[in-house]
């Protein structure tokens, strides 16, 4: 892990201790007739990693686009420190949310340093446009903003190829610098939508100790990941989403252990033999069916 851990101070959009970051309320929302968020109420607060499960197609991406205002939830509320979140991204990430996608977001074209230096857009005056096309206004706050740019590399472990094309990184490279280019814009949330992705587990470990590091800045993190191993490691608190419904939420132990989880998601359902009184059951219960066979009259298609 390259994390250089002597730039941890707190981060410029670090939250107090004991504040709420992220408040969701009654998040819905409907794609014509299929709701894919019914009713979702989550929290986080500053200090916590918070994970978001579930199955494919279980709502996870959408309620992330419904808390950074690329979708206006049918219902519901989203407040980001206390105040409700506005409806369009670029609002949001001002804000304070920064989000990373679940499909690589980079300008493969633009160096490393270059694509931070974009994510930096919503601190700087001179705007996204400008930071672009270099203008004279950019020019002039380049410095500071390189500054802070190369310290996020430092701390990626990416200063060394802040001028390779970020298209020519290799995948989990990729991934990170989504992530410096996330922290650029000086968030106290940062949503990650599935980081580990595609990772190898040493990419997947470092990602992990990345995710704390954040963390120990003082960035609440909220994040999606199938990988449970990662997710069960990593955070606080983990909520379940299945078909748009939040099932289950609490500490690690307490959502790996719920039979419901384990059942709709994680699929193996006892970690231990089963015990006699569930023998029992299920011997009663193939007794009762052997019984009303054989009582019951069979149809011609039986035979
Ligand atoms: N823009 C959209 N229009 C219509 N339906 C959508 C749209 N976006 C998502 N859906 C549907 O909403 C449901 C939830 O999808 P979503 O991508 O949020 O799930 P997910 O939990 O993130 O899945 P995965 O783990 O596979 O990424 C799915 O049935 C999906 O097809």
């Amino acid at each position: 892990m390259t994390t250089d851990i002597t730039t941890k101070g707190a981060a410029p959009g670090a939250t107090a201790p004991g504040e709420t970051v992220l408040d969701a309320r009654g998040v819905t929302m409907r794609f014509g007739g299929l709701t894919a968020v019914r009713n979702v109420d989550l929290q986080v607060n500053s200090g916590e990693i918070v994970g978001l499960i579930g199955p494919n197609g279980a709502g996870k991406t959408t309620f992330f686009n419904c808390l950074t205002g690329l979708y206006i939830p049918t219902e519901g509320e989203v407040r980001y420190k206390g105040t409700v979140l506005p409806s369009q991204s670029f609002k949001v990430t001002a804000a304070g949310v920064a989000r990373t996608f679940q499909n690589i977001r980079l300008f493969a074209n633009m160096t490393v340093l270059e694509n931070v230096l974009v994510g930096r857009h919503t601190r700087t005056k001179e705007g996204l446009w400008s930071a672009l096309l270099r203008g004279p206004g950019f020019k002039k706050a380049e410095k500071a903003s390189e500054d802070r740019a190369m310290e996020l590399l430092e701390f990626i472990g990416l200063a060394a190829k802040r001028d390779h094309l970020a298209r020519n990184l290799p995948y989990g490279e990729q991934r990170k610098l989504e992530i410096a280019r996330a922290l650029a814009s000086e968030p106290g949330l940062l949503l990650l939508d599935e980081p580990t992705a595609g990772m190898n587990p040493q990419e997947t470990r470092a990602t992990e100790e990345l995710v704390f590091a954040i963390r120990d800045m003082g960035i609440a993190v909220l994040v999606i990941e199938h990988d449970m191993r990662f997710i069960f490691n990593l955070c606080d608190r983990v909520a379940v989403l299945v078909q748009g419904e939040k099932l289950v939420e609490g500490d690690s132990a307490t959502v790996q252990g719920d039979e419901r989880v384990i059942a709709a998601y994680l699929g193996e359902p006892f970690e231990d033999a089963p015990g006699q009184e569930e023998v029992a059951e299920v011997e009663a219960a193939e007794a009762q069916a052997e019984a009303s066979t054989d009582a019951a009259p069979r149809k011609e298609n039986d035979r």
